[in-house]
């Protein structure tokens, strides 16, 4: 294929290759980079939303691309420059996850890789591209993947495009039975769930269906959420219904006697924290923020000046490793630990790719050192609340079971008639939630009660 020199480049794809670009290089979020890329071209509407396909649908899918290209190049991938890369898995993706005809597929990838990188790699792009374009996805996949009988967990790590060893633990976590359905669901981004903060908003006043689980959440259809009066007001915010249940669920939690002092001891950027300030305003009782970093601390005390400071007594930029509260002190207390995330993969394209078994072992130490301090600050009668956004067992179960071996004073209790709507919920210790995208369409929270008997 031939293409005369200077032909205007697609800018929405210039776009999605600098996205690339910036989560490659530059260890940037897709979902922070994207409204920056898109605002700087210009583009809006339908141009965003395909833009925005586009790039997170690439970073995405990457495991799967990468083993289709392998099979396209002569060459280890690692060989091939960068930016030519990051161009033949836009090019792929538009070919095998999108509905993009082959021709404008692979003329547009070619026009970006002669504008951005030389007349030469254009050439390689074209005949890179028009080998993958010879198959669809699935014949791609039985082409590159080891069987399944094989080797089941190879398959679905090049099928579904996860990390080997993030198949392993979310099977572990999941089971064999529902492991696939789970990693097609990670694969699939989410509609935007809003929550009505009680006091502030009902949610008759938001756009959307109301979710299913939480009485406070709604469901967009699309459109931009800020563009939501109550939104931009403070009285609402954008919240995962599962992160929503976790909020919920401490609030719901029983305690005996004083019900005044609410702590949530990891609260950046501040989303529970504000819905759980919401709850306990309307109860005559205060929520103090506590967060380790400073600009996160600053996203805590912006959502409470939002919400009009009710329900908040303060924000405290601390290490809750070391809380600074005395021992007994607080009536009930949110520990929505530090974790690998990887049960909110649906919304987060990068994140796959960017954690490793190492940050989990750190994280676990971690888990384990803040749970038990959250232990000995909660007063006995009170309700402690352990959430992780991973389903990991070794973050969940395992943490706990620790804590509480250390720790006889401590005591699991049962979280799951405080979420009596959810079914299919029960978590790997008894008592304990674990919700899951699959079944409930909400990350996957993991939630412990913890009581302190003396
Ligand atoms: C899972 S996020 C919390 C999300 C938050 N609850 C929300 O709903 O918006 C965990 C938070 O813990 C913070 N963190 C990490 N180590 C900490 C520590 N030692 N003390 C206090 N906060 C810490 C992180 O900076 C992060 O903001």
């Amino acid at each position: 294929m031939s293409r005369p020199r200077g032909r205007r480049v697609d800018p929405a794809r210039a776009a999605a290759l600098e996205v690339l670009r910036a989560v490659r290089a530059e260890d940037g979020y897709t979902n922070l980079v994207l409204p920056a890329v898109l605002s700087q071209h210009g583009l809006t509407g339908r141009d965003a939303a395909f833009v925005t396909e586009l790039a997170a649908g690439t970073v995405r899918r990457q495991a799967t691309y990468d083993a289709v290209l392998a099979a396209c190049i002569d060459r280890p991938l690692r060989k091939v420059e960068t930016a030519v890369l990051d161009a033949l898995r836009l090019g792929t993706h538009q070919l095998l996850g999108m509905r993009v005809p082959a021709h404008a597929a692979i003329s547009t990838t070619v026009d970006l890789v002669r504008a951005k990188v030389s007349q030469g790699a254009g050439g390689f792009a074209n005949a890179v591209l028009r080998k993958v374009s010879a198959r669809d996805l699935a014949a791609w996949i039985d082409e590159v993947a080891p069987s399944s009988d094989a080797d089941a967990h190879g398959h679905l790590a090049v099928a579904e495009s996860h990390p080997r060893w993030v198949v392993d633990a979310l099977a572990s976590a999941v089971g064999e039975d529902e492991l696939a359905a789970l990693l097609a669901a990670d694969n699939v981004p989410p509609r935007v769930t809003l929550v009505a903060r009680p006091g502030r908003a009902t949610r008759d006043e938001l756009p959307g269906t109301p979710t299913p689980y939480s009485p406070y959440g709604v469901t967009l259809e699309g459109g931009d959420p800020a563009a939501v009066p109550a939104v931009a007001e403070g009285r609402a915010g954008v919240q995962d219904e599962g992160s929503q249940l976790v909020a919920l669920a401490l609030a719901a939690a029983p305690v005996e006697g004083r019900d005044e002092r609410w702590v949530d001891l990891c609260a950046g950027p501040g989303g529970k924290a504000s819905l759980l300030a919401a709850l306990a305003a309307e109860r005559g009782a205060a929520l103090t923020g506590v967060e380790l970093h400073h600009h996160r601390a600053r996203l805590v005390a912006r959502a409470a000046s939002s919400g009009g400071g009710a329900g908040f007594a303060g924000v405290v930029q601390a290490d809750a490793t070391r809380a600074p509260y005395a021992d007994a002190s607080a009536d009930r207390i949110l520990l929505d630990a530090p974790c690998t995330g990887l049960g909110a993969l649906r919304r987060r394209p990068e994140a796959r790719w960017r954690r490793t078994p190492g940050d989990l072992a750190e994280l676990v130490a971690l888990q384990r050192t803040l749970l038990a301090e959250a232990g000995r600050v909660l007063r006995p009668g009170g309700a402690l609340l352990y959430a992780t956004c991973s389903p990991v067992l070794a973050e969940t179960a395992e943490v706990v079971t620790a804590v509480l071996g250390d720790h006889p004073e401590l005591r699991l209790d049962d979280v799951r008639p405080h979420l009596p709507a959810v079914p299919d919920a029960d978590g790997p210790l008894p008592g304990s939630v674990q919700l899951w995208p699959h079944r409930h369409a909400t990350d996957a929270m993991f939630l412990a009660l913890l009581r302190r008997t003396s």
